[in-house]
């Protein structure tokens, strides 16, 4: 079964649009969980754009599902992610600059450093996972820095998915073999959405959980939050 992890950075821009605390984040969870999400993914930035460093401390007792936690393991993050103990951490290769993540981990340069920091976090019971783009060298990498899961990052998959959908696909199913041939769970997303999640779900193996958030919070302000929620997860069990 291949689980939703519901992206709420979204509705964290919105809330600082305003200055106050609408959307309120610990009442959105409750919500987006009780509409049938099966877990919580945040990025807290360096610059904290959207989701705050404080909105860890506020929802880590709130998420009732699984709390995923994203971002660049700079000492501050690592710090964070110690203290509210999630159930996962997903390490993401950002700069600080980027407006969104748009790249993966290079497993084999930054190898010593990922096993450091994955060995940290696993220390304190926290499954890991290790942002990476759908190539089969990265994918080894990952196996030998200690990793739980790997997540492969899709942008490559949604921009090619409306001109050829089965050579987008086809880095990715190499990957999710490679992976599942060296024990590691089996996580995606970036730019995932309603239009191509299904086709993804059907042809790449071993897929553990999905992450999804600026697609869904858009679509849900035409469809409903409750809905978009069950059609995913509808698009997930075909
Ligand atoms: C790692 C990844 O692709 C997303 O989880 C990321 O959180 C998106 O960040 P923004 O919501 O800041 O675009
Ligand atoms: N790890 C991907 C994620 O959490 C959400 O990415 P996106 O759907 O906002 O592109």
């Amino acid at each position: 079964m291949t689980k939703l992890s519901v992206n709420i950075n979204k509705l964290a821009t919105l809330r600082n649009a305003r200055g106050g605390n609408v959307p309120n984040l610990v009442k959105a969870v409750k919500d987006i969980e009780s509409f049938g999400a099966e877990g919580i993914t945040v990025h807290p930035r360096p610059d904290q754009r959207h989701i705050r460093y404080q909105d860890i401390h506020d929802l880590k007792d709130v998420v009732g599902t699984e709390f995923n936690i994203e971002g660049n393991p700079i000492p501050k993050f690592i710090d964070l992610v110690l203290s509210a103990k999630p159930a996962q951490v997903t390490l993401v290769p950002d700069a600080e600059e980027a407006i969104t993540s748009n790249a993966g981990w290079d497993t084999i340069k930054h190898k010593d450093f990922l096993k450091d920091v994955i060995a940290t976090f696993k220390e304190h019971g926290i499954r890991t996972s290790i942002f990476v783009d759908p190539e089969v060298s990265m994918v080894e990498g990952a196996a030998k820095v200690g990793t739980d899961r790997i997540e492969l990052y899709t942008e490559s998959y949604a921009i090619g998915y409306p001109k050829n959908p089965e050579k987008a696909l086809q880095p990715f199913i190499k990957a999710a073999v490679v992976a599942k041939e060296l024990a590691l769970g089996l996580n995606a997303g970036h730019d995932l959405n309603l239009d191509n999640i299904a086709y993804f779900k059907k042809h790449v193996p071993h897929l553990l959980e999905v992450s999804i958030g600026h697609a869904l919070i858009c679509e849900s302000i035409y469809l409903g939050l409750d809905n978009v929620i069950n059609m995913y997860k509808n698009r997930l069990r075909e």
